[in-house]
C-alpha cells in the first residue's frame, strides 16, 4: 500500500523582467508528475541538470510553493498546508542534501546538529537525548567523541554520515536524497551508498533519490523514473528501464553511462551514434509540437512511457 500519493504535481516559476519588473516568462521547473511511494522502497529520480528533480524533491518536503496538483500523506492532503515545524509529517520526511558541507552549520559541535531534530520533534529529557546521539553516531558509524568536534573537523564522506545521522533522528519514513554522493570522491561514494542501503533495510526506510547518474540510482533503486523538463518521460522497475526501456530519451541516457573496457567502449560510441539516429527520427512519437513530453501511458502493470498511445 503506498503511504505517498502525488497526483499531476507542478511547480511553475514566473520569471521577471522588464523596466517594470513584470512577469515576462515562466518557469515549468516540474509540470504534471504523479507518483506512489510504498514504504521500504527506494525510487530514483533521474534527469539531466535544469529537468525540475530538486524542485519536486524540495515541493514534496515543502520547500518549495506547490502551483497545482496534491500531495496525500497517509490518506492526508498536505499539499500547501502551512507546515507546522513540529508536524508529523516534517518528522517523517527528510532529507539529505549534495553538499553536507553547507547543510551542516560550522559554528555548532556535532551532538547539537543531531540534537536539533531531536529537540523539534522528540520529547527526550536531557540524558535520553545523549543516548539517542550516541546511538546515532554509531549507527553511521562515528565514534563517541565526535560530539564534541566540528563538522570541518571531518572529511566529506564522514560529513555525509553525520548528515544521515541528523535525517534519520526522528525515525523518518521517507528520506529525500538530493545526489547524496556526487560530491563525494567514487570509493567513499560506494561506501555511503552502502551505508545507506543498511540503514534502509534496519529502519524499513523510503528513499527518493535524486540523481544524475543512472549508475548510482541502478545500484539503490527499486523503481525508477525519468524525468526531462520537469515530466517523467518513463516510469518503472529497475528491470523495466535498465532492460527494457521504451522512451528516446532514456535510451539516450543510457547509452551515454561509460563503460570500463576499450571494447566496451567502443561498442557504446556505436550504439550512441545508432541511438542519436533513432532520436531525430522517432523524435514526434515522444514529444509534442512544442517539444514538451507526452502524457504517460502504461506499457505494463509497473511501467509507463510517454509516448503516443500504441
Ligand atoms: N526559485 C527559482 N526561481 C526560478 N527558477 C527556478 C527556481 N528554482 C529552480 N528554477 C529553475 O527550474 C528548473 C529546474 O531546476 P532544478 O534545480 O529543480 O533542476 P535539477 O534537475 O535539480 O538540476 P540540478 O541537477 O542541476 O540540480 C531550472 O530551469 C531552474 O533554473
Amino acid at each position: 500500500m503506498s503511504f505517498m500519493r502525488i497526483n499531476n504535481l507542478k511547480v511553475h516559476f514566473p520569471v521577471r523582467g522588464g523596466f517594470y519588473n513584470t512577469i515576462i516568462d515562466t518557469v515549468y521547473a516540474v509540470d504534471g508528475v504523479s507518483m506512489e511511494l510504498e514504504r521500504g522502497k527506494a525510487y530514483g529520480l533521474v534527469g539531466e541538470s535544469g529537468c525540475g528533480k530538486s524542485t519536486l524533491g524540495k515541493a514534496i518536503i515543502g520547500l518549495e510553493k506547490i502551483t497545482s496538483g496534491s500531495i496525500y500523506y497517509k490518506g492526508k492532503n498536505i499539499t500547501n498546508k502551512r507546515r507546522d515545524r513540529k508536524s508529523i509529517y516534517n518528522r517523517d520526511i527528510q532529507m539529505i542534501f549534495q553538499d553536507s558541507h553547507s547543510s551542516l552549520n560550522p559554528r555548532k559541535r556535532i551532538q547539537d546538529i543531531i540534537a536539533e531534530p531531536i529537540r523539534n520533534f522528540l520529547n527526550l529529557t536531557p540524558k535520553e537525548e545523549n543516548r539517542k546521539i550516541s546511538e546515532l553516531l554509531e549507527i553511521v558509524g562515528m565514534p563517541e567523541d565526535a560530539r564534541f568536534k566540528y563538522p570541518h573537523e571531518f572529511s566529506g564522506g564522514q560529513k555525509q554520515r553525520i548528515g544521515i545521522a541528523r535525517s534519520i533522528a526522528t525515525n523518518p519514513k521517507l528520506i529525500i536524497a538530493d545526489e547524496p554522493v556526487s560530491a563525494l570522491d567514487l570509493s567513499v561514494q560506494a561506501q555511503v551508498l552502502n551505508f545507506m542501503k543498511d540503514i534502509q533495510d534496519e529502519f524499513h526506510l523510503s528513499y527518493l533519490f535524486i540523481s544524475h547518474d543512472l549508475g548510482v540510482v541502478k545500484h539503490m533503486c527499486d523503481h525508477i523514473s525519468i524525468m526531462y523538463k520537469g515530466r517523467f518521460v518513463e516510469t518503472g522497475t529497475k528491470y523495466d528501464i535498465y532492460n527494457n526501456p521504451q522512451h528516446i530519451y532514456t535510451k539516450r541516457l543510457l547509452s551515454a553511462i561509460p563503460k570500463v573496457t576499450p571494447i566496451g567502449r567502443e561498442k557504446r560510441k556505436r550504439e550512441r551514434i545508432k541511438v542519436e539516429q533513432y532520436y531525430q527520427k522517432e523524435y514526434k512519437k515522444y514529444f509534442d509540437e512544442h517539444g514538451r513530453v507526452l502524457d504517460l501511458v502504461p506499457i505494463s502493470r509497473t511501467h509507463f512511457v510517454a509516448t503516443t498511445s500504441r
